[in-house]
């Protein structure tokens, strides 16, 4: 077990309060780490450690190749320490080592990414309607930015918020989750040894109503960054009022599974499962709302009945285990609590829906993989995101119906549609306000595109092109190349 420090101002610290937090293995409840415990103090002295870096720095006016070649050096640092991050973020959120091995990679493509681009936008000239004068549009960093991790994707959602910020010549301040800060302590590591001004980087580890709560409100950062639950977001933009601060909001989601009789059943049922399964079902995205053409609908949910029942649950670092445990026990908690309310509303439990037996899994944050079926949109386990191993099954007898039943979520995040008709297909994915849509094909999402929500899934857009932009601000600079006087005052 080690003891961890933070990293503020280009120094390893403690918190002032010499306050510390346990991180605890979710699948033997075993400390892992010992991490400071900031308060508000330390926040502010990151924040300023952060504005100073902004203001007088050289890392915001650095020739933007330059800071590309940085965020190379970084991806390549990621690949070099690929199996220790993996194996810290398995432990400390519970996923599978092959999850997190993936992750990793997807982590050092996102700082390739962005140190591909950050050099790309030389800015526009404009054809000013006006003679004798050149008009250009130019970007220029935001300045100080406050960042909110969840649990869930640690470090990777941490590094789609690092690496644009950092290609835009931004400052920042990243406070992780409490449950599941090690693998950014880490790269905090990495990033002291490429070598940037300090100040640039920050990371501060606490709770959110302390150390989120003072990056939100302090008038000297000029954006929040968050991804989380949708409660924290509505407090978050609250609390950006103070000074007007840039938001950007990675929110929930409760993300139809549509499936057409017309679909290859096969690959639909296959894709069905990992939609939801995947990762304990702890994702954004998941696709935790099956909604089944009528005509297929049983033999289909007998199809996962089936498989569900092979699922290997166990400890994420063992090869075979193909979910493991949730990140937490108050995870787990609020798990357990949509199971008993799906019950009472009368859905149908037809697998699952308790803790596991056996002495492998009497530790472990655990709930078996569960399917509830007679659903109905007036359902709070279908409205509402559970966060875990939970599918509800719906139907439909048209296509409009599938479209009213999918759209009828106050999230707008990401959805699927299955059928073998690309018509259809496209018919389909136009009308579903979600800020991503796979046809045929669940979960992807890579550096170029961009993701977010519509609705309440969340404001503003990561990765792509769009994900660098949020950290920048446009400004337009008129030159008049011919200046007279106006004697519009005589
Ligand atoms: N849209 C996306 O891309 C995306 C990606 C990952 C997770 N998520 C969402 O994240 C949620 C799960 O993560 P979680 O349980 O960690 O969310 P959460 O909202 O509980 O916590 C997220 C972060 O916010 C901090 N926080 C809590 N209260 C705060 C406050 N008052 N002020 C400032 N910060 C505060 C927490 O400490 C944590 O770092 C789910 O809703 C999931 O859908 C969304
Ligand atoms: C955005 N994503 C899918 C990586 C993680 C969501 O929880």
């Amino acid at each position: 077990m080690e003891t961890k420090r933070m990293f503020i101002d280009g120094e390893w610290v403690e918190a002032q309060s010499g306050e510390t937090r346990e991180i605890i293995n979710p699948y033997n409840q075993e400390v892992i780490a010992v991490v400071p415990e900031a308060g508000r103090d330390d926040a502010k002295r990151a924040i300023q450690a952060a504005r100073k870096a902004f203001d007088e720095g050289l890392w915001p006016d650095m020739p933007a190749t330059e800071r590309g070649q940085k965020l190379y050096q970084v991806a390549e640092l990621i690949e070099k320490n690929k199996e220790e991050l993996a194996r810290l973020e398995t432990l400390d959120t519970g996923k599978t080592l092959v999850e997190s091995q993936a992750d990793m990679d997807d982590i050092a493509g996102v700082f390739r990414y962005y140190a591909g681009l950050a050099d790309k936008d030389g800015g526009e000239m404009i054809d000013a309607p006006i003679e004798n004068a050149v008009s250009k549009v130019v970007r220029e960093p935001v300045g100080v930015c406050g960042m909110i991790t969840p649990w869930n994707y640690p470090l990777l959602q941490a590094s789609w918020k690092l690496a644009p910020a950092l290609a835009a010549g931004c400052t920042m301040v990243l406070k992780p989750s409490e449950i599941t800060p090690l693998t950014t302590l880490k790269i905090a590591e990495l990033l002291e040894e490429v070598g940037f001004p300090k100040g640039v980087v920050n990371i501060v580890t606490g709770a959110g109503p302390t150390v989120g709560a003072e990056l939100s409100e302090n008038t000297d950062v000029d954006l929040i960054s968050f991804t989380g639950g949708i409660e924290t977001g509505k407090k978050i933009m609250q609390a950006a009022s103070n000074n007007v601060k840039k938001i950007a909001l990675e929110l929930g989601g409760k993300n139809p599974n549509i499936v057409f009789a017309d679909s290859d059943f096969e690959t639909a049922v296959d894709y069905a499962l990992n939609a939801v399964y995947f990762h304990a079902g702890q994702v954004c995205s998941a696709g935790a709302r099956l909604l089944v053409e009528e005509n297929i609908h049983d033999r289909f949910v007998e199809e996962l009945v089936k498989r569900v029942k092979n699922i290997k649950l166990g400890n994420g670092m063992d090869e075979n285990t193909q979910m493991g445990p949730l990140t937490s026990a108050e995870h787990r908690t609020k798990v357990e609590k949509y199971i008993e309310i799906g019950k009472e509303e009368g859905a149908k439990l037809l697998i699952g829906g308790k803790r596991p037996e056996g002495a492998a899994f009497e530790k472990g944050f655990f709930v078996e993989p569960t399917i509830f079926d007679g659903c109905t949109s007036d359902m709070r386990i279908v409205q509402e995101e559970t966060f875990g191993p939970i599918l509800t099954i719906e139907t439909f007898r048209t296509e409009e119906e599938a479209i009213r039943l999918a759209n009828d979520t106050i999230y707008g995040l990401a959805g699927a549609v299955w059928t073998g008709d690309m018509n259809r297909a496209q018919r389909v994915s136009r009308a579903l306000r979600m800020g991503t849509v796979w046809i045929n094909d669940f979960h992807p999402y890579f550096p170029q595109a961009p993701w977010g929500g519509y609705k309440q899934s969340g404001i503003g857009r990561e990765l792509g092109k769009t994900g660098l932009e949020e950290y920048t601000e446009q400004k337009h600079i008129f030159q008049n190349l011919d200046p007279q006087p106006m004697k519009w005052f005589g």
